[in-house]
């Protein structure tokens, strides 16, 4: 973890789950102990710019309703020195490492998987946010069924 605190808001920072261009994805846990995923702005990605982009995703992403194709947002805080945003904890294999072990999916469940990620990307399009960088490593075959 580059410098993330082991707490950010209210969550307690339990592991790196992943990292992007951006930001890195943390497991964390409410006081509660329920999971949460937080994404926090890499430290050498503190611009105005990232900041102003990532203050505006924050407030889409709040909008973004009627699906569980999407992690669901839980709250944010753009305006911290490392500005996060905590999102519901997905748990599950990305759908890079299920084609890296298991191989290239069979038509039927590809042909299924795109029809779910259109219904995810149309609900993020009606909120006014472009995903922009959906790729394997952003897709999470949950482990529960939903
Ligand atoms: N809600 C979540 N639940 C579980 N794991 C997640 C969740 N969100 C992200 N991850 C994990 O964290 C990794 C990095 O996510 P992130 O959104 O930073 O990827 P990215 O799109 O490459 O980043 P960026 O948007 O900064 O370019 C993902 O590949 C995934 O493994």
């Amino acid at each position: 973890m580059s410098g993330v605190p082991t707490r950010i808001g209210r969550y307690t920072v339990a592991r790196e789950l992943g990292s992007g261009g951006m930001g890195e994805v943390h497991l964390a846990y409410t006081p509660a102990g329920d999971p949460v995923a937080v994404k926090v702005i890499r430290n050498d990605k503190l611009d105005p710019l990232t900041r102003a982009r990532f203050e505006k995703e924050a407030l889409i992403a709040r909008t973004v309703i009627g699906t569980n194709r999407v992690a669901r947002f839980l709250d944010a805080d753009p305006y911290a020195d490392r500005p996060w945003l905590a999102m519901e904890y997905v748990a599950g294999r990305t759908l890079l490492a299920c084609v890296d072990g298991d191989g290239v999916l069979p038509l039927p469940l590809a042909a299924s998987l795109g029809a779910l990620l259109a219904e995810g990307l149309s609900a993020v399009h009606a909120a006014g946010l472009l995903h922009r960088d959906l790729k394997p490593q952003n897709v999470i075959w949950a482990m529960t069924a939903r």
